[in-house]
């Protein structure tokens, strides 16, 4: 039997920019908000729930980093918020419209690259974009070679442009990806795993255009399973397990939240541990070398260097690392981040 269809919207006029609800009635952070997605859970017909209850919040401006190991929901997301698939439950907006309903308005807005760029290999890299451009009904064609050629220009390709897609590096199929996402202005860009599969040097290039792209105020949306990536180029992180969201918030304040490692260089790592195990640290890692880190106990550290001198430990250094964003997933999770997933 069909389903009763729900009754269509009216079509929202151009540049409805304000949510439907009064803003008082909304939070300070979401007002400011690119991407807002409350309780968003997608089930798969076979029974996965790859995402479970979703509360995101995207600040304008922000690069925010979508991360999270291959399988948590990273892509179902995505999917939702570009209105390709729709949600089991819950509800989301994009630069202030509900999506999938209201995806045709917000869409030329947003310059999206999903599961790698669709290429032709045999035209030129010029040739891929001016065709993109055309296959957009808003586009006039009387500027397409300069929209085309300054993409190209952003991009880093345009003493590439004449060569066959076929014969770019991943990385500079990546950049013809973004470049084709940049042909139109976009208040965000929605980039899944945009290094994926690429040497240092590509990830470099890419990870400098996201920096590049930022700096203008776009807001930048992307998801990664590496952590330090995270780390280099966002303002904003979100971490995801098996479906749900561990946490949101700045990078940096993140970061601040976790302590750091109590490092402790001497030639004597056995004794050095001993010690600092006695004294209450926990989680004590010995490094080749003359290394020793741990958690630091919860007492004054300077108790804990003079137990290290009193038992005869010769240290060379004594000191608490700044956290990184993998000390703060580790404390959130009590697990390592998988970086293979
Ligand atoms: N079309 C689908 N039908 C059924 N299950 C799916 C489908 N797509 C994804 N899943 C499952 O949903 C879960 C989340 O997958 P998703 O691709 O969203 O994760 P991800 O974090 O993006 O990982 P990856 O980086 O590997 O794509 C996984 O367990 C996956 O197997």
């Amino acid at each position: 039997m069909e389903e009763p269809e729900e009754p269509e919207e009216p079509e929202e006029p151009e540049e409805p920019e304000k949510s439907e609800e009064p803003m008082e009635e909304r939070p300070a952070a979401e007002a400011g908000a690119v991407i807002v997605t409350r309780a968003l859970t997608k089930r798969y017909r076979g029974g996965q729930l790859a995402v479970d209850g979703l509360d995101l919040t995207v600040p304008a401006g922000s690069v925010f980093g979508f991360l999270g190991p291959n399988g948590s929901g990273k892509t179902t997301t995505i999917r939702m918020l570009m209105g390709l698939i729709e949600p089991t439950s819950g509800s989301a907006r994009v630069l202030g419209h509900p999506v999938p309903r209201g995806a045709r308005a917000v869409l030329p807005r947003v310059g999206a690259l999903i599961e790698g760029p669709a290429l032709y290999g045999f035209l030129t890299g010029r040739d891929n974009l001016l065709r993109y451009d055309a296959a957009d009904p808003t586009a006039d064609p009387r500027t397409r070679r300069t929209r085309v050629a300054d993409a190209l220009e952003r991009v880093g390709l345009a003493a590439a442009a004449g060569r066959k897609a076929k014969a770019y590096s991943l990385g500079m199929k990546q950049r013809l990806g973004l470049a084709a996402a940049l042909l139109q202005p976009r208040a965000l860009l929605v980039l899944d795993e945009p290094t994926n599969g690429l040497d240092p040097q590509g990830m470099r290039e890419i990870r400098s255009l996201i920096r590049e792209l930022a700096s203008d105020g776009t807001t930048v949306f992307l998801s990664s399973h590496l952590l330090d990536e995270i780390e280099q180029v966002c303002t904003h992180v979100a971490v995801m397990a098996r479906g749900r969201l561990l946490t949101q918030g700045p990078v940096a304040e993140l970061a601040a939240g976790t302590r750091g490692r109590l490092v402790v260089t001497t030639p004597d790592t056995a004794d050095a541990a001993r010690v600092l195990k006695e004294q209450g640290a926990g989680d004590i890692a010995v490094a080749d070398g003359d290394r020793v880190d741990a958690e630091p106990p919860d007492r004054d550290l300077a108790e804990v260097s003079a137990a290290l001198v009193r038992a005869g430990v010769r240290v060379r250094g004594f000191a608490v690392e700044r956290a990184s964003l993998e000390d703060a997933f580790v404390a959130l999770t009590g697990e390592g981040f998988d970086v293979a997933g």
